[in-house]
């Protein structure tokens, strides 16, 4: 199968964990003729972006979320790309964690995010995640009928290797639930789309709140989808709304014979060891 339609719900998040449940609902069903293959949810979707939020939202998997989620992949027969949670494991970790359900409702992956924002922008954003998160610690590659897909979360974006090892690993799209700021948004958020979709010849689609500036944290929203020759397919503004595009896996193969970067690199040359200091 060489198209593929997806849906990005930028949507509001409110206080009330299970009102942004609902949310998601009243979206799918709004968007259910559009027959989406995979829709993506924003970060934090169900809980306010604050790092004092994310002890108190946190559920293990399987929790009351984690059960909706499952319910509405399986009702709508879509891949859902459940933004993203905090998740608490057995010994009281907390991760920024975005499920990943096929169209039965089973759950085909788990990214927790692995690299924290922790930003000090001076006059600008400032934000700990690792005040209350701990960091996840590998790259989320799931199969699909379409070929391998990735997760990855907002920040993560920030850091190629982890793209390229994604890729590496096979994946054909890569789906990032986010919330950049009212600093770093309109500075790097459309460029990193871009930059990502270009380094490595695939569709990126990046999931954003929609921006509420009474928040603690105001998102940028402007939910992107950006392709493999790193141009901006479409993208919305900061207000509520759908973003829906189709994502055509010819048009990467193509490119990726057209302009054969993947294939000319110099993996001879390139080493871990001079990577990773
Ligand atoms: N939630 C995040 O990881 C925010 C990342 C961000 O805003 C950035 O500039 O990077």
């Amino acid at each position: 199968m060489s198209k593929m339609k997806i849906a990005a719900i930028q949507m509001p998040t409110v206080i009330d964990k299970m009102e942004n449940v609902k949310t998601v609902k009243n979206y799918l069903e709004k968007i259910k003729d559009e027959k989406p293959d995979f829709v993506i949810l924003p970060e934090m979707f169900c809980c306010p972006y604050q790092t004092e939020n994310f002890p108190v939202y946190a559920e293990e998997e399987n929790g009351s979320v984690w059960q909706q989620l499952s319910a509405y992949a399986k009702q709508y027969g879509i891949y859902l790309i459940g933004g993203s949670m905090p998740e608490k494991d057995a010994e009281g970790n907390v991760y920024n964690t975005s499920y990943i359900f096929n169209r039965e409702g089973k759950q085909i992956g788990k990214h927790r995010k692995a690299h924290l924002f922790d930003i000090d922008v001076k006059g600008g954003q400032t934000f700990k995640e690792s005040d209350t998160l701990t960091a996840g610690d590998r790259d989320t590659v799931f199969d699909t009928e379409f070929g391998k897909m990735g997760v990855m979360l907002c920040f993560d974006i920030r850091f190629p290797e982890l793209s390229r090892m994604m890729v590496n690993d096979g994946a054909k799209v890569i789906f990032v639930p986010a919330a950049f700021n009212m600093t770093t948004g309109p500075a790097h958020w459309e460029l990193s789309f871009r930059t990502r979709a270009l380094d490595n010849q695939i569709y990126m689609v990046g999931c954003a709140p929609a921006r509420d500036i009474t928040a603690g944290y105001i998102s940028w929203g402007h939910s992107i989808v950006t392709n493999p020759w790193g141009a901006v397919v479409d993208m919305l503004d900061e207000k509520e709304g759908i973003l829906l595009a189709e994502l055509d896996m010819g048009y990467e193969e193509q490119v990726r014979e057209e302009l054969p970067l993947l294939k000319s690199r110099r993996k001879d040359m390139y080493r871990l060891e001079k990577l990773c200091r």
